[in-house]
């Protein structure tokens, strides 16, 4: 599986470049990526295993290395002249980066950097490729200059020769073994002992060795987690991608498979016919979208920011990590349990291979652990919001992203229950802010107590979760209803497109409002009859976005192959597409199966035997 990979994946790596070329030339725009590893996808179902060659090491050198290292390195690696990956998880540690045990000895003997990985726990474990594929990696180990810590670093280390591709002298590498998913990837380990690199091997844009062994701090320590930010990005909008395709695929099922009449003596209708089969459909179609839009904005401020940083402005770092993890956790979280959720509702053709929702759920389940835990970076970003409640208190403007914190801790009270959209979004975001405030209060009280940040943290953390989850749900909404209502194009889209558009955001309000209607009824009263006209106006907007379903998932635009799901092939030839996949099982070439005369014929003859026996 692993040579079929990088055979596929060098195929998508040539159109990658092709693309890269037509659509910015020379340039490093990450749509082109994107376009190419939609193609990956298609062409190896088991994962791109230059994934993280091309989102990480490539990216690393650009952004982390002085421009005498690109010239030397980095030119080399967008070319794929050779091949690398980012080692920063061990087998002992992925969370907690200052925990790494990898280390660089600076000897400023030789202007040399000694690389250990000291014990097992040391071994760098997980890292895209490096199993077989990579004779490069960016390797992250904690720099130490006669013996005292400095912090984390990066360098350039040759793991395999260029022409043998034989591991070299001091390298351990190899494969860590077979996972639930992304099996053509070769995640591997690679452990060193006393491998020396040259000190221009260590990435110093931002931080530097001298010749004489003098530290050269970084302006600001974060921006050597930049690489992964880029990551949560493109997750963000990757984890979007798959929802769509299951979506897609769960869609024009629902409109081909039929079954259960639903009135007496009619015939059995499409499934989407039915209301609960519309609900478990329609919202996946919407929040496909809503995420897509979010992680395009994203994805912009990315740009920016890195644009930035190159011109050492850090400004606009916390902002872009607070809204990389928010999004990252959202959407691996939401298309994880939205594509399972789409794989029930194809019944028990759902769960055949060649539906291929299985292999899209494995492919997007583990972006709610790589790139930093789900739970981690929730706590991340409630640890942010505890310092921008602070800010408030102090009267202090808050990030754009946060502005409506402030804006709802000025009021006193929610105003008279109107049900439009706009109180709908002001519901999550009051309270959000609600949430905030109270594991504030829980938070503030433990530091008061003199408990350490950290302690604070953990002991407040499901308040801190609870808020960061619905700070993502109040930026996502707000995103996606400015996008709808106030966007300027607005007026260039036809009024049927607009009414199609107004109705996906009436169903992901109301849906994230009952989703969460236990944090909002905490801070917001809302009578029965109010909740009850809710109720009704979901079960109206299922209704009228049903005959649009079709349409809008055609409008993803993934071909067939990139679906590889007899459930979802535009042609609707479901039952003929099973049935012709079936054939093709290696069980089905012999009438007789082997295991017939070797095991099943002995087993039941022993069995007669013994009920004969039994009788004499
Ligand atoms: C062809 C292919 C094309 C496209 C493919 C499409 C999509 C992609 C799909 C798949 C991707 C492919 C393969 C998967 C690759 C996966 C690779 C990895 O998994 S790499 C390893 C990832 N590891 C992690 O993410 C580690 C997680 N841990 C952390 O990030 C940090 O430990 C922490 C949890 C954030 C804690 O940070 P720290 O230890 O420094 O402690 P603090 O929390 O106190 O933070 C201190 C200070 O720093 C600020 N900060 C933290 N992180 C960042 C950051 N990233 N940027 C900016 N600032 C940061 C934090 O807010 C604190 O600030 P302060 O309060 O001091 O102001
Ligand atoms: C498919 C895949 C590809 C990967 N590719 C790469 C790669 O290319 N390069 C690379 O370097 N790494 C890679 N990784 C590793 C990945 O980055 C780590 O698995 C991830 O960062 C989580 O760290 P961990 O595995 O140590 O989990 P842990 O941190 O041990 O998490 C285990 C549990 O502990 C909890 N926990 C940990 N810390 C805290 C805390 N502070 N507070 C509360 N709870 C906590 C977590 O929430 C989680 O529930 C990959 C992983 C996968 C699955």
């Amino acid at each position: 599986m692993a040579s079929m990979s990088v055979k596929h994946a060098i195929a998508a790596a040539k159109k990658l470049r092709s693309l890269q070329e037509r659509f910015n030339p020379g340039g490093s725009d990450i749509y082109p990526a994107l376009m190419g590893d939609e193609a990956i996808t298609a062409l190896i179902p088991s994962g791109n295993p230059l994934s993280v060659h091309i989102l990480m090491f490539t990216r690393a050198l650009r952004e982390q290395g002085t421009d005498e290292q690109y010239e030397k390195f980095g030119r080399r690696a967008d070319n794929n002249e050779i091949i690398g990956t980012f080692a920063q998880t061990e087998l002992g540690h992925g969370t907690y980066l200052r925990g790494l045990e990898a280390r660089a000895d600076y000897d400023r003997g030789t202007e040399e950097f000694v690389l250990n990985t000291p014990k097992l726990s040391s071994y760098k474990w997980w890292p895209g490729g490096l199993g077989q594929t990579c004779n490069y990696c960016i390797f992250v180990a904690q720099l130490y200059i006669d013996n005292e810590a400095k912090g984390m670093a990066m360098f350039v280390v040759q793991i395999r020769d260029e022409e043998t591709h034989m591991p070299l002298p001091g390298v351990h590498v190899g494969e860590i073994g077979k996972k639930m998913g992304l099996n053509g990837v070769n995640n591997g380990f690679l452990g060193l002992k006393d491998y020396r690199v040259p000190r221009l091997n260590m990435l110093m844009r931002h931080q530097q060795v001298l010749p004489d062994g003098r530290f050269v701090k970084s302006p600001v320590s974060q921006v050597s987690y930049f690489p992964m930010v880029f990551v949560r990005c493109m997750v963000a909008r990757q984890n979007s991608n798959y929802l769509a395709q299951a979506a897609t695929i769960a869609t024009r099922y629902s409109v081909i498979r039929r079954q259960s009449p639903i009135e007496e003596g009619q015939p059995e209708p499409k499934i989407l016919e039915h209301l609960t089969q519309q609900m478990k459909v329609i919202p996946e179609i919407v929040t496909a979208v809503v995420y897509r839009l979010a992680a395009a904005n994203l994805q912009n401020m990315y740009n920016e920011t890195a644009e930035a940083v190159y011109r050492k402005d850090f400004s606009r770092l916390p902002e872009l990590h607070a809204l990389a993890c928010i999004l990252k956790v959202a959407t691996s979280y939401d298309s994880t349990y939205g594509i399972e959720r789409l794989r029930q509702a194809c019944g028990g053709h759902g769960y055949l291979t060649a539906g291929n929702l299985g292999n899209i759920f494995a492919m997007a389940a583990p972006a709610c652990t790589y790139e930093g835990e789900n739970s981690v970076l929730y706590l991340q970003v409630g640890k942010i919001l505890m310092k921008n409640w602070s800010q408030v208190l102090a009267g202090r403007e808050l990030m754009p992203s946060m502005a409506y914190i402030s804006e709802c801790s000025k009021m006193t009270s929610f105003p008279q229950w109107t049900g439009s959209w706009e109180c709908l979004l002001k519901a999550i975001q009051y309270a959000c802010v609600g949430s905030i405030r109270l594991a504030f209060q829980s938070y503030n009280a433990r530091v008061q107590s003199a408990q350490s940040q950290t302690a604070a943290v953990n002991y407040s953390g499901l308040e801190l979760t609870k808020a960061a989850e619905l700070h993502g749900r109040s930026y996502v909404a707000g995103n996606f209803y400015q996008q709808i209502v106030n966007s300027p194009n607005k007026h260039q889209r036809s009024p049927q497109f607009q009414k199609v558009l107004e109705n996906m955001l009436e169903l992901h309000l109301i849906q994230i409002f009952f989703r969460h209607l236990g944090d909002i009824l905490r801070f917001i009263r809302i009578t029965e009859d109010e909740i009850s006209a809710l109720q009704r106006r979901l079960e109206e907007v299922l209704k009228e976005l049903r005959p649009d379903a079709v349409a809008i998932t055609d409008a993803f635009d993934f071909n067939d192959k990139i679906l590889s799901s007899a459930l979802g092939c535009y042609d609707g030839n479901v039952y003929e597409r099973l049935f012709e996949a079936a054939l093709k099982h290696p069980l089905n070439r012999k009438s007789v199966p082997d295991f017939f005369e070797a095991h099943l014929k002995p087993f039941m003859k022993e069995n007669a035997d013994n009920a004969k026996k039994s009788k004499l």
